[in-house]
């Protein structure tokens, strides 16, 4: 399927208020042109206001809003090259799954009378988007005659089949229970190469984000806190809160040295043998096992040293621990991350 060129998005000092709720709140973000970029943080952090303001659904209180360097402030919601695909995304119902995926397309038609695409070309590219989206058998189907999975992809078809530069999905996969996700997951990674688009999902799970993004964005209180590489986010958070929002278990902290605080990943203890002394340097950290969980390849055990918790995780091949043992784990020196009294990384 061909493509139109992905677009390179930019927000600068974007900001949306809502009376005196302060929504979005002088964002600057550079969203690169044909990345898969993720957005979270916390519930009411922004992150659906941020899509409205993208789609033209909603006008910015101030601040500029630039597609590859053009003003889109004023530029109307039909005009941006942005398609976006809803939480609950609704179907037409009386209409089948093809008349749904090429509806945009037949509108098209009708306002630019001759300018528009021909019967041909609309049956063509919802052919090709329906294959892409494995809803070729389906075509002549409603929507009440297929399951969620199935009604998702075809709100993903819609939005794509008039290929647009941008693609904006809203909790895209919310409503898939969790073996549908995992495919749908696969599928629009899949999607996202095939078209070539910028596509900027927004979700509450940091662990969806992780795994399907090259760039992520994470949001507290209307601002952007981090945007880089997931595996930079994950290694190098630039505060306490990214460093226990990103990632599973969150990172552990413990106070020190001085007034600041130190973080550690679970993967990132090693569990010492009785009577075995942490080597130098090494943070040692002690405790007593309370719940050890397994996950199949490795089992996370959440311990506690008498007034904090912190979750060890234990690779394959290690005796698993049980809980009311006491645990004994060393943490090397360049696996430690740093932070000042007010959480800002220091290193
Ligand atoms: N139309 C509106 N009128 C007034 N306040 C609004 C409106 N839309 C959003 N808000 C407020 O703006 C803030 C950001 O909302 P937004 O929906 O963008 O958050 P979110 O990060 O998407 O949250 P969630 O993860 O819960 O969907 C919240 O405090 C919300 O209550």
């Amino acid at each position: 399927m061909s493509t139109a060129p992905a677009s390179r998005l930019q927000m600068q000092e974007l900001t949306k208020r809502y009376g005196t709720t302060t929504a979005l709140d002088r964002v600057d973000l550079d969203v690169p042109p044909g990345s898969f970029t993720a957005v979270v943080g916390p519930s009411g952090c922004g992150k659906t206001t941020l899509l409205r303001l993208l789609s033209g659904l909603e006008p910015a209180t101030s601040g500029a809003l630039l597609a590859d360097g053009r003003d889109l402030t004023r530029v109307p919601a039909g005009e941006r090259g942005v398609a976006m695909v809803f939480q609950d995304y609704a179907l037409y119902p009386h209409m089948d799954v093809a008349a749904n995926i090429s509806f945009g397309l037949r509108l098209q038609a009708r306002r630019r009378r001759g300018a528009g695409p021909d019967r041909a070309t609309i049956a063509r590219r919802t052919r090709e988007v329906a294959e892409l989206l494995e809803l070729g058998e389906l075509l002549h189907r409603r929507p009440d005659q297929l399951s969620g999975g199935q009604r998702q992809r075809v709100a993903l078809a819609r939005a794509v089949v008039r290929r647009p530069p941008v693609l904006l999905l809203d909790e895209p996969l919310a409503a898939l229970d969790a073996q549908l996700r995992a495919s749908a997951r696969a599928g629009l990674q899949r999607l996202h190469r095939e078209i070539g688009a910028t596509v900027v999902m927004v979700t509450h799970d940091q662990h969806e984000a992780m795994t399907m993004s090259d760039h992520l964005v994470v949001m507290k209180d209307g601002r952007v806190v981090q945007a880089a590489r997931p595996q930079e986010v994950y290694a190098a958070p630039v505060d306490r809160f990214v460093a226990t929002f990103v990632g599973s278990p969150p990172m552990n902290l413990r106070p020190g040295p001085g007034d600041g605080v130190l973080g550690w990943r679970a993967e990132d203890g090693r569990l010492l043998a009785p009577g075995e002394e942490a080597p130098a340097g090494h943070l040692l950290v002690e405790g007593t096992a309370e719940l050890c969980e397994f996950t199949g390849s490795a089992q996370d055990v959440v311990c506690h040293d008498g007034t904090t918790s912190f979750t060890l995780r234990q690779q394959s091949g290690t005796r698993w621990l049980q809980a009311g043992e006491p645990v004994r784990c060393a943490v090397a020196p360049q696996r430690l991350h740093h932070f000042d009294r007010d959480g800002r990384r220091t290193g």
